[in-house]
């Protein structure tokens, strides 16, 4: 565990890796743990990185009388040592349940907005080892038997892309809170307790309150080996996915036959959720059982139908074929600019766009052949031509689009948070499905 008393230049170890020539957005709620990274992060560039730009950004929850005063110290500290400062309120409607979950999802939104209009690729956090623990101690104490597998017990990831361009960054995942708070006490430098962190009516200050030494220690070294098994999943399903899967047309996926006999059947099963989410649009991967059922069919041999997770899955000697099914496709809505149709695509509108409908039916008509889809007739051999227009069938069109609308795919389980363990097999997935690349990692010398 990392101490930082134990050499003079201690925060060079915790940022010597991140690639800050675009600058950094740093996440300050003005608690001990972001007012921690915001100094050790000072310090840093001040002696090694006297370029980088810095833009610390606190948002207001608006859900506590003090909240504006609160962020405005966090831009009186910020200005003593010479950082830019910016405040973002969460407006609107805050739900009845959820609420912890809600801000969350807003905060990310406002950070990632402010690194967007900055022209920086990352936010950083302040998350502390202390917090990876009551991570993994939730849900090794939840029944949730989504969150309580090895994928979820990995915990938080050093780095994750947040809405496929911002990079999440935590330099601090490995340091321990109590380390953080003796350095800002050696400084003089104080800080904010928010007092939702003492509200035992909240699973995690409960959880926190429990955990001892022994209890982070063990749940730090569960998180490493799950992170580890992870990533190591992670690359051998990416490995399978480009070995066997290829896109004969739009909308339209093929396995090799040969998938459905792999060994490695941990990959194979990882590598078919993948595919079966990323298809249908769905961002949590299907249950794990029912594709293992799916793939001992499938590895049978001979001709095999099934629906999945709202994908169907047409198996013949020619290759297992993946398509959205018909069913359940969204009615023609109007594009709004960001939303996610299907989920499946992201929508992105110039400003002078005028209104535009998006329905689900792309065809093939002779003489008017589609936008990136084969003339007909096709010209691929041992590729269904029914299976063609049935996945086209289920392709959004745009009508008066032009070059003002544009629909880019993403990787449903990834499109909203893309934690580092499982960056491997979302490339590959984009590459298949002609989504953006990933944006490059921020930390391009460090392992994941
Ligand atoms: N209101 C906020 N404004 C900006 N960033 C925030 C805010 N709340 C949380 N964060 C970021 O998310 C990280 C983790 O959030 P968490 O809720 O655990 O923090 P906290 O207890 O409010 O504050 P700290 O982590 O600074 O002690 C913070 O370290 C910080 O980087």
């Amino acid at each position: 565990m990392l101490t930082l008393e134990a050499e003079p230049d201690h925060e060079a170890r915790l940022f010597f890796d991140l690639d800050l020539s675009r600058g950094a957005v740093v996440a300050i709620s003005g608690g001990s743990d972001s007012t921690a990274l915001l100094f050790l992060l000072n310090d840093f560039c001040r002696r090694h990185r006297p370029h980088a730009r810095l833009v610390a950004v606190t948002v207001d929850h608006a859900l506590r009388p003090a909240s504006h005063d609160e962020a405005l110290k966090v831009g009186a500290l910020c200005a003593s040592l010479g950082i830019e400062h910016r405040i973002r309120v969460w407006e609107g409607q805050k739900p009845k349940t959820g609420l912890l979950a809600a801000a969350r999802d807003a905060r990310y939104d406002l950070l990632a907005g402010v690194a967007r209009d900055k022209g920086i690729p990352m936010v950083l956090t302040g998350h502390t080892a202390n917090d990876q623990a009551e991570t993994v101690t939730m849900r090794l104490e939840r029944r949730d038997v989504v969150d309580a597998t090895e994928r979820g017990l990995a915990g938080m990831a050093p780095f994750t892309l947040f809405d496929g361009d911002i990079w999440i960054v935590r330099p601090l995942l490995r340091m321990r809170r109590e380390a953080l708070r003796a350095m800002l006490r050696t400084r003089g430098a104080g800080w904010m307790d928010d007092p939702t962190n003492e509200d035992h009516s909240y699973e995690r200050p409960r959880v926190r309150a429990a955990l001892g030494e022994p209890g982070i220690a063990a749940a730090l070294k569960v998180a490493e080996a799950a992170g580890r098994n992870r990533s190591d999943l992670d690359a051998r399903a990416a490995s399978l996915i480009r070995r066997h899967a290829s896109r004969p047309a739009r909308g339209l996926f093929r396995l090799h036959p040969a998938f459905a006999d792999e060994e490695d059947r941990a990959a194979a099963i990882h590598a078919l959720r993948l595919l079966l989410s990323t298809i249908g649009g769905l961002p949590m991967l299907p249950d794990e059982a029912a594709v293992t059922s799916l793939l001992e069919a499938l590895g049978k041999g001979g001709s095999h139908r099934a629906t999945l997770a709202r994908v169907l899955v047409d198996a013949r000697r020619t290759g297992i074929f993946l398509l959205r099914e018909a069913r359940g496709l969204p009615a023609p809505l109007r594009a709004v600019d960001g939303m996610l149709w299907d989920g499946r695509f992201r929508v992105s509108m110039r400003k002078t766009a005028a209104a535009s409908v998006i329905r689900a039916g792309a065809v093939l008509s002779r003489g008017k052949p589609v936008a990136g889809t084969l003339p007909d007739p096709f010209p691929l051999p041992d590729v269904p031509v029914s299976l063609v227009r049935a996945a086209l069938a289920a392709e959004p069109e745009v009508d008066c689009a032009g070059e003002n609308v544009a629909l880019m795919p993403v990787i449903a389980p990834f499109a909203r948070f893309l934690p580092g363990f499982d960056v491997q097999s979302a490339g590959i997935l984009a590459e298949l499905a002609m989504a953006s690349p990933l944006p490059p990692l921020p930390l391009p010398n460090a392992a994941v």
